[in-house]
């Protein structure tokens, strides 16, 4: 079994290579096709299977698709970060699942609403950089206790679990 997934950032690459750990797991950098920063549930969502499909498109007929996606979405006037996954058969069955989601402080969703990107924001907000490469906003907000690849591992775990599933039944 060959999976692919749609993107190069490190903590997406090690979450699928974790949960398919005996699968040739490769990269590839697509495109999400839905804004740089994803503003509802729907939005991250749709990014993750555009990613998934896009990793399956010529060459790759016999390959798994996975894309993850990272965004932010309301409940009422608190923002949440949301990140969505999508697993895409060769046959283009395809298979979602969301991952945890925390409360963002008031001080970056005001720096998200002049048109910032979280992980820009992030970057600044904590002294670091890359920190969506390494343990997420997620992480900065949990004290480390759950990091970005931790939380992405889980939802590629709610996909796969979900295929097994279909193929077995
Ligand atoms: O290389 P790709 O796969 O594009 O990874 P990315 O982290 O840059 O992009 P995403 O599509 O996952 O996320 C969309 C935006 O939200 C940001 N973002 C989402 N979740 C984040 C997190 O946990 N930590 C930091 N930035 C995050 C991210 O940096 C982007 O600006």
């Amino acid at each position: 079994m060959k999976i692919v997934v749609g993107s190069k950032n490190p903590a997406k690459i090690r979450a699928v290579k974790d949960v398919f750990n005996e699968c040739k797991v490769s990269s590839k950098d697509v495109p999400s096709d839905v804004s740089n920063q994803p503003y509802s549930d729907q939005e991250t969502r749709q990014g993750a299977i555009n990613r998934a499909k896009a990793c399956i498109g010529i060459g790759e007929i016999e390959s798994f698709g996975i894309g993850l996606e990272g965004g932010v979405m309301y409940i009422g006037k608190q923002l949440y970060l949301c990140n969505w996954g999508a697993l895409v058969t060769p046959d283009e069955k395809i298979y979602t699942a969301s991952g945890a989601r925390i409360p963002l402080p008031k001080s970056i969703s005001d720096e998200l609403q002049l048109g910032k990107e979280l992980g820009d924001v992030i970057d600044v907000f904590t002294k670091k950089k890359d920190v969506r490469q390494n343990e997420g906003t997620i992480g900065i907000f949990t004290n480390a206790l759950v990091t970005r690849q931790e939380m992405f591992s889980h939802v590629v775990r709610l996909l796969k679990g979900q295929w097994e599933f279909a193929y077995k039944n």
